[in-house]
């Protein structure tokens, strides 16, 4: 039997994801749809997959597959396209909404643009936790990191020049490394003037790719505990620039972005 599944394609600072409504479009194995779907040549092109859905706890749900099939328990790129996504695709008329994810529930305020179409997403992406300093031993080039978990986890390194570091090297080394069994996203960090950080990343599950949500948090959460920034920083990654503050009342992290909608597509799937 053929099936044709709508998608759209979205991205956040160049994180880019098949965004699919899992209410009209259900898929019975995401993560494998996610692996053929990511591929540049003879797939859709993307960083992974990402299902938009109901929920009886919040507004909507998500659920995150990596481009290696993988699923994730929060994707902060994808969070803010959805916001997009519901609003501009009329599923919501309201500008806070709740979104239910492995890691729990978050609240999104969405930035209607000039053109009523939303343009940027206040993620409420929770308290950072296990905050501690990591040795990551001989052998690697680095031996000191952070570990921060924003529901996914994450390894930052602080270098003096992030463009000098080799990422599809180093990248796959430290996601396996021994003392992250689940594998572990890398973010590399320069601390810039004017309370920015340059960030580069190594997504587990995906490799390199132009942003990362998580890891943006991760980062400015890690530079402000080692006091290399006040709790308020924007990180600049290859394909954009997200504002994190880390806030004093709460202890929550708020993730400031855009989202961009690519283009609308439909696919053929192929089922016995
Ligand atoms: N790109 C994401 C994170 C996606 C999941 C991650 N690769 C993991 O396996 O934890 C983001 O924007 O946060």
């Amino acid at each position: 039997m053929t099936q044709k599944i709508r998608f759209t394609k979205m991205h956040g600072a160049g994180n880019d994801y098949i965004y699919v409504d899992a209410t009209r479009n259900p898929l019975q194995n995401p993560g494998e749809l996610s692996v053929a779907w990511s591929r540049p040549h003879t797939g859709i092109g993307s960083d992974g997959l990402v299902l938009i859905g109901r929920s009886d706890v919040a507004d909507f749900s998500m659920r995150i597959f990596n481009a290696d099939g993988s699923e994730a328990r929060m994707c902060g790129n994808a969070s803010r396209c959805i916001g997009k996504y519901v609003y501009d695709e009329g599923l919501t008329n309201r500008t806070t909404v709740t979104l239910d994810t492995l890691s729990g529930i978050k609240t999104l305020v969405l930035h209607p643009g000039p053109d009523g179409r939303i343009a940027t997403v206040t993620v409420d992406m929770g308290a950072p936790r296990d905050l501690r300093t990591v040795d990551l031993g001989d052998g690697y080039g680095f031996r000191h990191g952070q570990f921060v978990s924003m529901g996914n986890p994450h390894l930052v390194l602080f270098v003096p020049d992030v463009e000098a570091v080799d990422l599809a090297a180093i990248g796959p080394r430290l996601e396996r490394h021994p003392q992250f069994p689940g594998g572990i996203n890398v973010e590399f960090a320069q601390i810039l003037s004017g309370g920015r950080i340059r960030m580069r990343v190594w997504e587990r599950g995906s490799g390199i790719t132009q942003a990362c949500g998580t890891g943006a948090c991760a980062t400015a959460v890690a530079a402000s505990l080692v006091r290399l920034t006040e709790r308020t920083a924007t990180v600049v990654m290859d394909g954009g620039e997200v504002t994190i503050e880390w806030r004093e009342s709460d202890g929550h992290v708020y993730m400031t972005g855009g989202a961009v909608k690519v283009f609308d597509g439909e696919i053929e799937l192929t089922t016995e």
